[in-house]
């Protein structure tokens, strides 16, 4: 059998007749919240070099002697705590996101697209959607990771897999990947967007809390953007809402294993908030186009925990972009230049 692959079977004129088709991807979840579906799960994640640098060897034998024996029950009653009917939170959320990007190209003309998500971990997997797309006949292919800040261990990642499937295909597609979209104004309106519409709604706190998925801090200094654009993201949204800069603070949350990362950590600062007189605080997630676990438990929940045990008493977590209007429009404005 030859190592590549194609579809034999078009039409011939068909064949060249360019049709954009659309990738969206986020990070995936386990197929159920059970301890033997979290395993598989954080063993296809926690095998990625770029999530892990730790030296191959010495990586594998704690991957698979510690911690694919002990996290995965734990994690498991985590996603328990927000699984719904529809499943992972993360996934139906994307299937929302591309449904609604899908009916919103209609609208505006696009007739010759469609839009197809996968996850990088887990299912649907990006070689299912990179295939749905060829079997539809899209020979010009736009991938949007659902990342607004480039990272090695997310965004580069899924241009890896993205890569490593279209090595074996015999008509290589012509491929746009979006690296990241931290600066696109839509992107930034949206957030503001939400900021406003809960200081309308709830008030000012006396701070808002703006926490970014972490990462370890020697990615940052071995190269990474993605410390900056956190920070240049924060910036931005209080430019446009003419915020207090003191009103603000950027923080890294889902610390994972023993090395430092990146700094100020979320939970150690919503510790600390009470003792210096702020007990009211807002928290939003801009690094998450989607609620999942580490904003529905991590942030909903164990952050909330920490900083009432402080002495806090008004905490408040404002929802992700997810499928709200204007984060859709974001997408469709992201997308433009390449459709
Ligand atoms: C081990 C190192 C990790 C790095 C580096 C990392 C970077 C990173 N992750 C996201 C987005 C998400 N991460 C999510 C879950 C999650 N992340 C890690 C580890 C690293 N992430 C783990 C082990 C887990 C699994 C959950 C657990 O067992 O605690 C999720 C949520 C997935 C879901 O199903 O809801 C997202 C989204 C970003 C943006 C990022 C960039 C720096
Ligand atoms: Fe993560
Ligand atoms: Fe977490």
């Amino acid at each position: 059998m030859s190592r590549f692959s194609g579809i034999t079977d078009n039409p011939h004129e068909g064949r060249f007749h360019q049709k954009t088709g659309i990738l969206l991807t986020n990070l995936g979840s386990p197929d159920e919240p059970s301890t033997k579906a979290v395993r598989t799960y954080l063993r296809e994640f926690l095998s990625d070099r770029r999530i892990v640098e730790i030296p191959r060897l010495i990586w594998m034998i704690i991957l698979h002697g510690i911690v694919l024996r002990v996290r995965p029950k734990k994690s498991a009653n985590l996603y328990k705590s927000i699984w719904t009917e529809k499943g992972s939170p993360l996934t139906h959320i994307t299937e929302l996101q591309r449904d609604k990007l899908s009916s919103l190209l209609k609208e505006k003309g696009y007739q010759n697209t469609e839009v197809v998500m996968s996850m990088r971990y887990g299912n649907p997997s990006i070689e299912s959607g990179l295939q749905e797309l060829r079997e539809k006949g899209f020979t010009r292919i736009v991938v949007l990771p659902l990342y607004p800040q480039y990272s090695s261990p997310t965004t580069g990642s899924t241009f890896d897999a993205v890569s490593r499937v279209l090595q074996t295909w015999r008509w290589v597609p012509e491929l746009h990947f979006i690296n990241g979209y931290h600066k696109n104004t839509s992107y930034i309106d949206s957030l503001a967007n939400s900021v406003a519409e809960d200081l309308q709604k709830n008030g000012t706190p006396q701070k808002i809390v703006f926490s970014y998925h972490g990462m370890p801090k020697l990615f940052l200094e071995n190269g990474d953007p993605y410390y900056c654009l956190c920070l240049q993201t924060t910036r931005l949204v209080v430019e446009k809402l003419n915020l207090d800069k003191d009103l603000v603070i950027s923080t890294f949350q889902s610390r994972f294993g023993k090395a430092e990362w990146l700094k100020p950590y979320t939970d150690a600062t919503l510790e600390s908030l009470p003792a210096q007189g702020i007990k009211d605080v807002a928290i939003i997630s801009p690094a998450f186009s989607a609620d999942c676990l580490e904003t529905l438990e991590e942030l909903e929940s164990e952050n909330r925990e920490i900083f009432e045990e402080a002495g806090g008493e008004k905490y408040r977590y404002i929802a992700a972009l997810n499928d709200r209007d204007d984060h859709i429009e974001a997408m469709f404005e992201v997308l433009k230049p390449n459709l």
